[in-house]
Order: structure tokens, then C-alpha cells, then sequence
């Protein structure tokens, strides 16, 4: 029956043209196994970063065609980007050649200090933690917006900072639509969602202006901007990296005075090669590493409870083994994530005591646990710059 209704999907997948006008993706071998389930159908499209934008309407056309199937109640295709390192999506300098990961590089061996002076703190934010992935759409921003919750749920004051200009998603995720005002044209009040105080750089770009000057702007104008935003007290500032490791990230993480970053990657190779390189260019810039998560993990079926391994699960987890890096917890595949996030809704905030809500504050209680660990035993004066 799952058999036939594969083959059937199959054959709809061949007759819908894709938005380049190219060869159907059957033909092209971009389509994942299909895993069908209560009536549910999962399965992900593999295209290269520069046509992610183009395909995405075309995956919501398929999933409405493939709902229109007998026995399929609702489709569900998450498209995956291939981005090569160090493009985010707009033209760029040559990309940097981060060094090989050479294993094994704890955080503990990662220094958990800079040299005093190089980098001044944000007055009133304790720690800065970058959320950063390697290549698009392995769901970086959904887990930057849970974790940032799940912080919050430990009961910490907790902020967040869209910090990818070419594609901000963290006014979705968390359904906000206004722009931020400005105080006395001086400073900026950041929304408010969830509990989180939130900014995000691109709602502060004008629409018209071109992305190739979206990333310089971004880079000159992201440590000002930290300063700029009344962010008040708080514990963490979760910043949202743009996707990739090229000298766009690599300029960010060095103007920024993180504490730590995190690493999120599917659990296919392919990701893990680009995660790898997420973790190189961090241990480059002397960012201690707080780990990696799984994220698109495993699916359950919802009928039989059997759980699959769309993605060939645990990759993340042997990476971080290997190179001795802390796991932070891997994530399901799932509707209720996808939905929630895409409606502004996110889980943790609207489904508290639902398993996935669980796995993100498991999550961050891992991070907060690292966070204390590379915090320095006796903290120096806070030397502020004007
Ligand atoms: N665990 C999950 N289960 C189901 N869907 C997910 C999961 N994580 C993320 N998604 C969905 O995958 C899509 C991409 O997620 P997200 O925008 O967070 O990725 P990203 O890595 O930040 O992408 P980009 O680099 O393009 O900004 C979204 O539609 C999101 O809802």
C-alpha cells in the first residue's frame, strides 16, 4: 500500500515542472525517500542554494497535489539547499579556507578567553551565542527561536538577533510584522514576542537596497547595531547567523564578542561536511564550541510509532564524537515543528509540555550548562568603549 502510494507520488512528481523549466526531479535525483505515514507523506528536495528561493513555492504546490492523493491526508516537502561554503546567497569576497577540523577540539581545549580588550562586551548582555550552520534550510533559524525559548524557560532573560540579512526568518518565526521603532532617533526598541526580546537586521535594510550591499552593510553595521538595540538586561543574546562559512560569517564572528556557538546540521553527510567547516571557522576565531544538534533527526510514525531515519540519523552525533565536541541533542523531523514555526507559533512557546518543546530546553539546558563551564572563574571589571 506505502509502496504503491510512493510510485504514485513518484509519478506526480514526474509530470510537475519545475520552476527552472529544467528535467523533472525524479529524473534529477533530488528527491529523498518518501516515508508516508497516518495518511502523512515526508520527503525533501535537494537543490542548489541560488534556486532555493525559486522552489519554494513549487514545494508547497507539491505538497497540495500529493494531499490530492487517496490515502494521503496532508504532504509534507522540505526543501534542502546546497550552498557552497561561504555563499549567502549574494555575491561575496573569494571564500576563506577554513582550517581542516582536526579532532579531537573540546571546548575545553577551544580557549573560553580572548585576550582582554580584543572584543568589548555589550553592556547589559552577559553572553552572546551564535546559532550557525553550514548550508540553508537544515533548520538553523527554527532552532535558534526554540533554543532561545527553551532558555527563557530555565528562566533566563533571554534576546534574539536575526543577523541574516539575505533571508531574515525570525520575524516569521515568531510572527512579528511591525518594524521596530526608534528612541529619540538615537537607539532602537527591539519587539517583543514569547517572552524574547527580538531585532532583526533585516527588517532594519531597506527592501530596495541591493544584496550586494547587504553584506558589507551587514558587517560594518551588526557590533553597532548590538549597542544600538535597548536589548536592557539580559542573560543571553542568541544571534541568528546568516547559512555558510565563508568571510562573511567569518568577519561576523569576529566582530561579535561571542561566548560560544552552536552548530546545527541534518545528519546527512553532505551537512556535516559544511558543519565541519562551521566548526573550523569558530575554532579559527577562537569561539569556544558549545556543540552541535541534530536537527530533522528521525521521523516517528505517528500510527505505528516506528521511528525512520529519512536522513540516515546520528551522523551529528558520531561527528561530534570524533572531533570531541559536545552533542547537544538532536530534533525529529516533524509536522507540528514545521507548522508551528512557519505560523509564527513556535513549539516551545505554544506546546510547553509536548515532546519537542522537551528536546529544545533539554537542549538548552546543555547550552547553559556549557555557557558555565567556559565562564571565567572571577570576572574582570566590564571595560565599556564609547
Ligand atoms: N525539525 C523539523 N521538523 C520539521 N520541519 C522543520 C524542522 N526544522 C525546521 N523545519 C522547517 O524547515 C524549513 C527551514 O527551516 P529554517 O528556516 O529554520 O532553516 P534555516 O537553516 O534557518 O534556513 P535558511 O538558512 O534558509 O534561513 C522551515 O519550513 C521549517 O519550519
Amino acid at each position: 500500500m506505502a509502496d504503491d502510494l510512493k510510485t504514485r507520488i513518484l509519478d506526480i512528481l514526474r509530470q510537475m515542472t519545475p520552476p527552472d523549466n529544467g528535467a523533472d526531479v525524479v529524473s534529477r535525483s533530488i528527491v529523498s525517500d518518501i516515508f508516508i505515514a497516518d495518511g502523512k507523506a515526508f520527503f525533501s528536495l535537494s537543490v542548489p542554494a541560488a534556486e532555493a528561493e525559486r522552489f519554494e513555492p513549487f514545494c508547497r504546490q507539491i505538497e497540495t497535489e500529493v494531499a490530492k492523493l487517496e490515502g494521503i491526508g496532508k504532504a509534507m516537502v522540505a526543501l534542502t539547499a546546497e550552498k557552497a561554503a561561504g555563499s549567502s546567497g549574494a555575491p561575496q569576497a573569494a571564500p576563506s579556507r577554513p582550517q581542516p577540523a582536526r579532532g579531537p577540539a573540546s571546548p575545553s581545549a577551544a580557549p573560553a578567553r580572548r585576550p582582554a580588550g580584543a572584543k568589548p562586551g555589550i553592556p547589559g548582555i552577559d553572553k552572546i551565542v551564535a546559532v550557525a550552520s553550514g548550508k540553508g534550510g537544515v533548520g538553523k533559524s527554527t532552532t535558534a527561536v526554540n533554543l532561545a525559548l527553551g532558555l527563557s524557560a530555565l528562566g533566563l532573560a533571554v534576546g534574539i538577533l536575526d543577523a541574516d540579512v539575505y533571508g531574515p526568518s525570525i520575524p516569521r518565526l515568531l510572527g512579528l510584522k511591525e518594524k521596530p521603532k526608534s528612541a529619540g532617533g538615537r537607539t532602537i526598541i527591539p519587539l517583543e514576542a514569547f517572552g524574547l526580546k527580538a531585532m532583526s537586521m533585516g527588517l532594519m535594510v531597506d527592501e530596495e537596497t541591493p544584496m550586494i550591499w547587504r553584506g558589507p552593510m551587514v558587517m560594518s553595521a551588526l557590533t553597532q547595531m548590538m549597542r544600538e538595540v535597548e536589548w536592557g538586561e539580559l542573560d543571553v543574546l542568541i544571534v541568528d547567523m546568516p547559512p555558510g562559512t565563508g568571510d562573511a560569517q567569518l568577519t561576523m564572528a569576529q566582530q561579535v564578542p561571542l561566548a560560544g556557538a552552536v552548530i546545527v546540521s541534518t545528519p546527512q553527510d553532505l551537512a556535516l561536511i559544511d558543519a565541519r567547516k562551521g566548526l573550523a571557522m569558530f575554532q579559527k576565531v577562537e569561539v569556544p564550541l558549545l556543540g552541535i544538534v541534530e536537527n530533522m533527526s528521525y521521523f516517528i510514525a505517528p500510527d505505528t510509532g516506528n521511528r525512520y531515519d529519512i536522513f540516515g540519523h546520528g551522523g551529528a552525533r558520531d561527528e561530534a564524537e570524533r572531533l570531541g565536541v559536545p552533542f547537544l541533542g538532536e530534533v525529529p523531523i516533524e509536522m507540528a515543528i514545521r507548522e508551528s514555526s512557519d505560523a509564527g507559533r513556535p513549539v516551545v512557546a505554544t506546546d510547553p509540555d509536548g515532546p519537542h518543546a522537551a528536546a529544545y530546553r533539554d537542549i538548552a539546558a546543555k547550552v547553559l550548562a556549557q555557557l558555565e563551564e567556559s565562564r571565567p572563574k572571577s570576572r574582570a571589571p566590564t571595560i565599556v568603549f564609547e
